[in-house]
């Protein structure tokens, strides 16, 4: 996706062909964070001596990366929503000027809490096993990292394909905004048959992904992520999540003059 060329930012199709590449990067990251057992205590406040911070070690990571990314002007890039906005410093490279795609631009609708919420209490115990490994504490937090960014980005995409349906049934749109009805964009933006394809897919990538196409027949094919779990995320979570983001997107789409 370009977004020095807005044209192609609020195609459907392309917006579509970038959530499916999305889904590699998903699946993959899962795989590197199951490779860990849980480690609880990376997500416990207050369980390592941290300066200045009162959150886990994982968030501690994560708003640590978020600073030095900042200074290369990660977060200047529209499709990138940092979970630590307030902590962040000015960029060291120069600002770019990114055409406006999204309204109001730049547009900052972030649901990053909710995301830390469910990767942490309801993925990392259905992919991990049990368990702490001392030794591998880092590692694991440096996975954490990697899955919350791709998943982030992934539902934050939702802004970009509101957009896209936005500017093809503008009138309706329009209308179901004015009034605020909520369950009216939710239904203007849901379809169903895409949704369904969307898990089929995932399933599909996780069970192939999942499994060494190296490993030597016949032995027991483990696979290295829980399907069921992944497939479950995007039911639960990750569709619903992008689907919050479209409508929130939405509710603050019109100019001032027409709202
Ligand atoms: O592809 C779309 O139209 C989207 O809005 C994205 C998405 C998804 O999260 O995958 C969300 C809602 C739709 O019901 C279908 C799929």
């Amino acid at each position: 996706m370009d977004f020095s060329k807005p044209e192609t930012v609020v195609d459907l199709n392309n917006i579509r062909n970038v959530l499916i590449r999305m889904e590699d990067t998903i699946v993959f990251n899962l795989i590197e964070r199951a490779k860990f057992p849980r480690q609880p205590s990376i997500y416990k406040p207050g369980a390592f001596n941290i300066s200045d911070f009162d959150g886990s070690f994982v968030e501690w990571l994560l708003r640590e990366e978020e600073i030095v990314h900042a200074k290369i002007r990660r977060y200047e890039s529209p499709d990138e929503i940092p979970f630590f906005p307030n902590d962040l410093p000015e960029p060291i490279l120069p600002a770019i000027e990114y055409p406006p795609v999204l309204y109001p631009h730049p547009n900052k609708v972030n649901v990053n809490d909710t995301i830390k919420d469910f990767y942490i209490n309801d993925i990392v115990p259905r992919i991990c096993a049990d368990g702490e490994q001392p030794e591998n504490l880092g590692s694991s937090s440096l996975c954490d990292v990697e899955c919350l960014r791709s998943l982030s980005r992934r539902i934050h995409f939702g802004r970009f394909v509101a957009e896209a349906k936005y500017l093809t049934e503008t009138a309706h749109m329009t209308s179901l905004i004015k009034s605020k009805d909520v369950a009216g964009l939710d239904a203007a933006i849901t379809n169903k048959a895409v949704e369904k394809q969307v898990l089929a897919r995932l399933k599909r990538k996780a069970e192939t992904y999942g499994i060494d196409p190296t490993l030597a027949d016949p032995q027991p094919k483990a696979s290295r992520v829980n399907v069921e779990a992944v497939v479950e995320m995007y039911e639960n979570w990750v569709i619903p999540l992008t689907k919050e983001v479209e409508v929130e997107y939405l509710l603050n789409r019109l100019p001032k003059e027409e709202a």
